[in-house]
């Protein structure tokens, strides 16, 4: 079908799920830990782990557990069978091999991980296909792994865009927010090593991903949180200027915000708290938020120090919709079953065990590319 996806709500017919085929470590280096870092601090929430040497692996990859993978991999395609016993058309990215070659870039190597959370690194709006700019090295090369998919959308009329890529040295990130201690958890949390100089550095550069844009029809919400989002977000503004509304929101969140605030149809937000409210363009503050009971801690398998947390426990809301009214939802997570049900929305539970260590639910799993959907003027 025809690459068509307008909002995260209308019936769903066409979605990749994501690849967790050989996951098996993260890289440890100066991007990932800048993307990561809220998470990369001492709680009982969030798992301590305040130096890289006390990991279970040498030097800066970080080995994850492979009983973990495995669940993983057995959760993945569980959750690629109930869309397609849905009757939904279910692409899947090619895989990872095994012996895939580090990346180099200009000044920086890095290992490269699977499609798995592939809502990040493309935004799809309407019939356009935007590849974004990767802020983390290990997945500079990730969309690759989608363009078979992009290359048969393309060949069915799709626009295919990509922005700017950044070089990506060190001194390409805005460190501002994460040096900021006003914005973290509640430290402390793990120092962000010093950026080296290099012969091709360039200044601040665009990073942005798919996953910090919240599309509300012809309205677009974009998390900006420092300089590389900044730059990019004003890229996003000019290329579409002539179709969308843009909206800047500054800091709701570190980068992405699909379990901060997500619209379930026309009306409605699902949003971790009354907050966010505040935040956005004023025709849209007078939608019903609806706000689930803070996560339990028993929604949660049991990690150890040398399991490497990624999200907050918040991530569960990161649910994915299949029509206005059907949500796919973490089994685990009883609270926030409830209170979907409460508002007659009709929940699909699936299993999701180990979204903590790699990043991402249900939403950040999967990208969806034909919605039966129209560009609608929600304001
Ligand atoms: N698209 C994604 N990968 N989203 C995941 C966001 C997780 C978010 N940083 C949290 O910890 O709650």
């Amino acid at each position: 079908m025809k690459l068509n996806s307008h909002n995260d709500w209308s019936p769903l017919k066409e979605i990749i799920v994501g690849s967790a085929r050989n996951y098996t470590a993260h890289d440890r280096e100066l991007s990932f830990d800048v993307f990561f870092h809220e998470h990369l601090f001492r709680s009982d929430w969030a798992y301590p782990r305040l130096k890289k040497s006390s990991g279970p692996s040498a030097g800066t990859r970080w080995q994850i557990h492979e009983r973990y993978v495995e669940e993983l991999n057995e959760d993945v395609e569980g959750l690629a069978d109930t869309l397609q016993k849905l009757g939904i058309i279910v692409h899947r990215p090619v895989i990872l091999p095994p012996d895939a070659p580090a990346i180099r870039g200009f000044g920086w190597e890095a290992m490269p991980v699977p499609a798995l959370n592939i809502r990040d690194n493309t935004l799809i709006l309407g019939d356009e296909i935007i590849e974004t700019p990767p802020a983390i090295r290990s997945r500079y090369l990730e969309t690759r792994l989608l363009t078979p998919l992009f290359k048969k959308y393309y060949d069915e009329g799709a626009r295919w865009t990509t922005m700017p890529r950044p070089v990506l040295t060190d001194a390409s990130f805005d460190l501002s927010y994460v040096r900021d201690t006003q914005n973290t958890m509640g430290g402390p949390t793990e120092p962000v090593e010093n950026p080296l100089p290099s012969p091709y550095d360039v200044g601040f550069e665009m990073m942005l991903d798919g996953a910090q844009c919240l599309k509300l029809g012809r309205d677009i919400i974009v998390n900006v949180a420092n300089a590389n989002h900044a730059t990019a977000f004003e890229w996003l503004r000019r290329h579409l200027e002539d179709r969308y509304r843009l909206h800047q929101i500054y800091r709701m969140s570190d980068n992405h915000i699909d379990t901060m605030l997500l619209a379930l149809r026309p009306g409605v937000f699902l949003a971790r708290h009354e907050g966010i409210r505040e935040m956005l363009p004023d025709p849209f503050r007078k939608w019903q938020f609806i706000v689930p009971p803070p996560p339990e801690s028993d929604s949660f398998p049991k990690y150890d120090e040398s399991d490497l947390v990624l999200t907050s426990p918040y991530i569960d809301l990161n649910v994915l919709s299949l029509s206005p009214t059907d949500v796919l939802v973490n089994q685990a997570c009883a609270g926030l079953i409830r209170v979907l049900e409460n508002a007659r929305f009709n929940v699909i539970p699936v299993q999701h065990r180990h979204r903590r260590l790699f990043g991402g639910g249900l939403h950040c799993f999967t990208l969806d590319t034909v919605r039966d959907s129209v560009l609608e003027d929600l304001q």
